[in-house]
């Protein structure tokens, strides 16, 4: 440095080996360092230090150095010619004790440790020619330091004797004393400016080091506003966190809440429905409680109608019983006509005597020994007409239509009244008709409960040939057609191509019987004119359904008026007749073969033996009813035809076929309690059916009660959660305010102990003038309020907040927010030492953005940025700020100020705060020992003891973190 420091003298001054004489080694007999001694210490250090600073900062290490050397050549020189300047001009050569008086201390000491005399120092600097006076003076005082200006003083001695030895040579003694005398003014002049220019540098000095002091007490306070903006912006971090954090939980809440109103939208939809559910469910029910009373009703009647049926059928018993009572199914009648008009010509006298007879008794007259009585079940006189007969015959017609196979027929010999009792005369219907009226009137009786289909179908066995009557001659084959009886089924036969003419009522009936007994053959005979030559058949289907309970019945009624039974000698019967008669007989004797096996219970029963057994198989078994007629002639000459029918009639009577039975048809039998089964299914479906839906009506209700339910607590729930909201809101604000608020009565306690010690620095100072506070505290509210007004920007989640206006009518408390948001609380500056913003103020007033880099205060990170001082013209600007609690000065651009404080803010939401507590608190116990042992001094010193240059940068870096962490730390404890 000392080399170049001369070397720098040398690049700034005039070549010495150029306009000086003296020799090398007398120069070098004088060091720089020598010279430099005479150099303020506190300037030297300091411009050591600075040239250190700019050695390792700058690269232009070498240019600085060189003009620290010329400024400290600069500084000598003052120092340096004022002592030997100010002292009076002594003669040349004679030391000038009264100019030593005068000659400052550390003159004198240097010429004493250089052995030179002060005039001779003195002397060399005015011996220079009148040219290098003019032109040193012309350069100023600047160009008379340096390591020339002592290779000048060494070199003084020599000079001067020169001149002497010049001046003794040529005697002009009078112009240098002339010479002598002009320069010695100009170095009184000198002097005296030269002494001006001492004290204006020591005063500028002493400005100097208070200004460096000022600049320290400024860095400082910068150092604390930076801690404390840092502090401020910590909190507002942490602030912000939880503003967020708050935002998020509540829109969170709000998702949460507009996910239950959905769902509770969907449990109300879902309510409804099931409450229309349950109404439709009520509706069915009402409508199944209708059909069930129906069905009850129904059921009534169904009892009633079973009530009946149970009657009808215990008046079917008691026939049935009466039945029983005749001994057996075979009823026979025996019938009597009247005497003809050519008997009574004849004087023919009566056989059969009535008059004696009881009832059901008739008795053949004759000899007394030869008198027979024959008992029937109905004897009916000639005197009882047709009427009377049937009296006896219509339960018969019941038991066909109760399902009975009856069988009525007519024997007798010719002429004896078997059609006339069958058929009957006009005027006197016989059993066909009345039975035939009795079957219709019945099954209109029985209308509703009964339905019944009637087919007719006539027929006749003539000469062992069945035909069917009700074909026309007309008809195609009428004549050639024969039918055969056929067993159909167990029990049942049946005329395989017989027209059966289906009939509704009587009329009909009547008509079809009278069609088939036209055509029937008839022939004269001795006995009767038209005597019936076949076996005429009446043949009446009955098929009966019971309404109420499905049977079925299927009946045949057989209505026979047989041929005559008489003797072919007797009737004189020849050819045609003959083979009819003897048909006849053969038949009737196939008749009386039957019956008789019947009566003695014969295994085999001959019922083929002749058309007319087999086509009465049916009706002759043991499940029928049979009524036989026995026509009588009650003309004495016919006695033995009589008792030959009576005979007949008797054994016939003796005959048991049994028990009746019904016939019931077996398939309808089985549909109909396929039926009853079905419909009882049907109804246990129902009821079942109903059953169900009872329960799905019961679980719906229990279902929507546990949804209604459900509903409820889940709106509780909601209330529960934004009361505890606002409370946590509350606590975490309170917390926040009260904690900021301690933290600023700490830094506002400390501050003011600082006060009274920047309060005596810069009182002395007038750069910062007490007048111009409250302007400056106004403009920094200003600026505050623009921030604020800036800061808007960043209040988004205030405005979420107030979107959450609208739920206010479900939270009432919920519009405190927005106000509370819109009051924006003064906390973090409470009590500060400058004006208070109004309420309107917020706490944005405290989002103070850090400082810059190129500030005041050089920062660590900026490791190649200039050590140097800023200019005291910036220092000045920058005092000019209020020094306490106030916002730094920053640029008016509204822009730039936004996006600082964005980009502070997202550094420091960017930035993961590691959470040192125990830092914090060391830093913080640190602080209140040194606050309780040093006292307020200590503490200030404390505060006070920050580096300032060079790699202190780091270790203040350190601090203001710790600073952050525990401001950091005390506002995540105030958060949380
Ligand atoms: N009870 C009676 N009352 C009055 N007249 C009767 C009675 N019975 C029969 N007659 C009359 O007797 C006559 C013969 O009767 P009917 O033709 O019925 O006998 P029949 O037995 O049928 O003879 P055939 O076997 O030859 O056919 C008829 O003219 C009839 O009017």
């Amino acid at each position: 440095m000392e080399e170049e420091a001369s070397g720098g003298g040398r690049g700034h001054a005039d070549p010495p080996a150029a306009s000086s004489p003296v020799p090398a080694a007398a120069r070098k007999t004088v060091r720089v360092s020598d010279v430099r001694d005479f150099i303020i210490p506190s300037h030297a250090a300091d411009h050591q230090g600075r040239s250190a600073v700019a050695e390792e900062g700058s690269p232009t290490g070498s240019s600085v150095s060189a003009e620290a050397a010329a400024a400290a050549g600069e500084a000598r020189a003052p120092e340096y010619h004022p002592g030997a300047a100010g002292s009076p001009s002594p003669p040349v050569g004679v030391p000038c004790e009264g100019a030593l008086q005068d000659t400052p201390d550390y003159i004198r000491r240097g010429a004493a440790r250089h052995r030179v005399a002060p005039l001779e120092l003195f002397s060399a600097v005015t011996s220079p020619p009148a040219e290098d006076a003019a032109s040193a003076e012309s350069r100023g005082v600047s160009r008379t330091g340096g390591a020339r200006q002592a290779e000048t003083v060494v070199g003084a001695p020599s000079e001067l004797e020169r001149l002497q030895a010049e001046e003794g040579e040529s005697g002009c003694c009078g112009q240098l004393k002339q010479q002598y005398g002009l320069l010695l003014r100009e170095k009184e002049e000198c002097r005296r400016l030269l002494e001006d220019l001492m004290r204006e540098n020591v005063h500028k000095t002493r400005e100097c080091r208070e200004a460096q002091e000022s600049l320290r007490d400024l860095q400082m306070e910068l150092m604390r506003k930076s801690m404390y903006v840092g502090s401020l912006a910590s909190a507002v971090e942490g602030q912000v966190k939880e503003k967020s954090r708050l935002c998020h939980f509540v829109n969170e809440l709000s998702e949460k809440f507009k996910v239950l109103k959905l769902e509770h939208q969907n449990l109300r939809q879902e309510s409804l429905e099931y409450k229309n559910c349950v109404l439709d469910a009520t509706q069915m029910s009402k409508t199944i409680q209708q059909y069930m009373n129906q069905y009850a009703t129904l059921e009534c009647e169904f009892k009633d109608l079973k009530e009946k049926f149970s009657d009808e059928a215990k008046e079917r018993k008691d026939l049935y019983n009466k039945l029983i009572e005749l001994k057996g199914n075979i009823r026979v009648f025996c019938r009597c006509r009247p005497l003809n008009a050519e008997e009574i010509a004849e004087g023919a006298s009566m056989a059969i005597d009535f008059e004696s007879a009881k009832d059901g008794e008739l008795i053949v007259k004759g000899h007394v020994s030869s008198k027979k009585v024959f008992k029937f079940d109905s004897v009916f006189s000639p005197e009882e007409d047709q009427e009377k007969v049937f009296e006896k015959t219509a339960p018969f017609a019941t038991s066909v239509l109760d399902g009975f196979n009856v069988c009525i027929f007519a024997y007798g010999q010719t002429g004896t009244g078997k059609t006339f009792t069958m058929e009957g005369i006009e005027g006197a219907r016989g059993v066909n008709y009345r039975t035939l009226e009795e079957l219709f009137r019945i099954i209109k009786e029985r209308e509703g409960i009964f339905l019944y289909e009637i087919t007719v179908s006539v027929l006749e066995v003539y000469n062992e040939q069945i035909h069917d009557l009700l074909l026309t001659g007309s008809q195609p084959g009428a004549t050639t057609k024969r039918l055969e009886v056929r067993q159909v089924a167990e029990g049942v036969h049946h005329v395989p191509g017989l027209v059966e003419a289906r009939v509704t009522n009587m009329n009909e009936a009547w008509e079809v019987l009278q069609t088939g007994s036209k055509a029937r053959v008839v022939g004269s005979t001795n006995a009767n004119e038209h005597s019936s030559r076949s076996h005429c058949i009446h043949c009446v289907m009955v098929k009966g359904e019971n309404l109420i309970n499905g049977e079925c019945t299927k009946s045949k009624l057989w209505l026979i008026d047989l041929a005559g039974s008489e003797r072919v000698a007797k009737t004189d019967a020849q050819g045609e007749r003959l083979k009819e008669a003897q048909n006849i007989n053969k038949s009737l004797s196939a008749l009386g073969d039957v019956i008789s096996a019947l009566a003695t219970k014969t295994p085999h029963i001959p019922f083929r033996n002749s058309k007319l057994t087999h086509l009465l198989q049916d009706s002759l078994s043991g499940d029928s009813k049979t009524l036989m007629f026995v026509q009588i002639s009650p003309n004495e000459n016919d006695v033995g035809e009589t008792l030959c029918s009576l005979n007949f009639a008797s054994r016939v009577r003796g005959i048991e076929l049994g028990q009746a039975r019904k016939q019931v048809d077996v398939g309808e039998l089985s549909r109909y309690k396929l039926m009853v089964g079905r419909a009882k299914q049907d109804s246990k479906n129902k009821d079942a059916q109903i059953k169900s839906m009872e329960e799905t009506i019961q679980s719906l209700e229990a279902k929507n009660k546990a949804k209604d339910l459900l509903t409820m607590n889940l709106q509780e729930k909601i209330k529960e959660l934004e009361s505890q909201l606002l409370v946590e809101r509350k606590i975490a604000r309170q917390h926040v305010d009260n904690k900021i608020a301690q933290d600023h009565l700490q830094k506002q306690h400390i501050l003011k102990e600082e006060g009274s010690y920047l309060r005596s620095v810069m009182a002395e100072r007038n750069l910062n003038s007490t007048a111009e506070k409250p302007s400056a505290a106004r403009k920094d509210f200003g600026i505050a309020k623009q921030m604020f007004s800036d800061s808007n920007t960043d209040t988004y989640s205030f405005k979420q907040l107030m979107s959450l206006g609208e739920e206010k009518e479900n939270n009432p408390e919920a519009g405190q927010l927005p106000q509370m948001a819109k009051a924006r609380r003064v906390s973090l500056c409470n009590g500060g030492a400058y004006p208070q913003p109004m309420n309107q103020a917020s706490r944005r007033t405290s989002l103070i953005p850090l400082p810059r880099r190129n500030s005041l205060m050089p920062l660590p990170a900026a490791k190649n940025a200039a050590a140097v001082p800023p200019p005291l013209d910036n220092i000045t600007e920058n005092l000019s700020s209020p020094p306490l609690c106030s916002p730094p000065v920053v640029s008016n651009d509204k822009g730039s100020r936004s996006k600082r404080i964005n980009s502070i803010l997202r550094r420091s939401l960017q930035k993961k705060v590691i959470i040192r507590p125990t830092m914090a608190a060391q830093a913080g116990r640190k602080a209140s020992v040194i606050a309780t042992t040093q006292g307020t001094d200590g503490a200030r010193k404390a505060a006070r003891r920050v580096p300032v240059s060079g790699g202190a940068g780091q270790r203040v870096q350190q601090n203001r973190d710790k600073e952050r962490g525990w401001n950091n730390a005390t506002s995540l404890r105030n958060n949380f």
